[in-house]
């Protein structure tokens, strides 16, 4: 099982990403997309690279703007699967 980092740890790994904040457990980042047809295709493929992580975000869509939500729930923590798939993310976010 993946390690549950600290909260030294947790805001390291949070400040290299962007956009990112922690609350507690979690770390959250909220867009706002050019239209709803592009906030679905970011959340399209960030559904697959979940997939391809066995790492799935909470997502919420409101219309253009999109809230990712990651914890590792097994874990009961944040663990580097939460800032890798965070930073990949932000990839796909950058992209839009
Ligand atoms: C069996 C499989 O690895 C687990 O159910 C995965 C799937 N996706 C997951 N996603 C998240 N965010 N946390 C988990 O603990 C988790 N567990």
């Amino acid at each position: 099982m993946a390690e549950i980092l600290n909260d030294e740890q947790a805001d390291a790994a949070v400040t290299k990403l962007s956009g990112w904040t922690r609350e507690g457990i979690t770390i959250e980042r909220t867009a706002k997309l050019p239209s709803f047809p592009k906030a679905i295709e970011a959340v399209d493929k960030v559904a697959e690279l979940a997939e391809a992580a066995d790492h799935h975000p909470d997502i919420d869509i409101r219309w253009r703007t999109v809230t990712f939500r990651l914890s590792t729930h097994s874990a009961g923590g944040l663990t580097e699967k939460d800032f890798a798939l965070a930073s990949q993310i932000d990839g796909v976010l950058d992209k839009v």
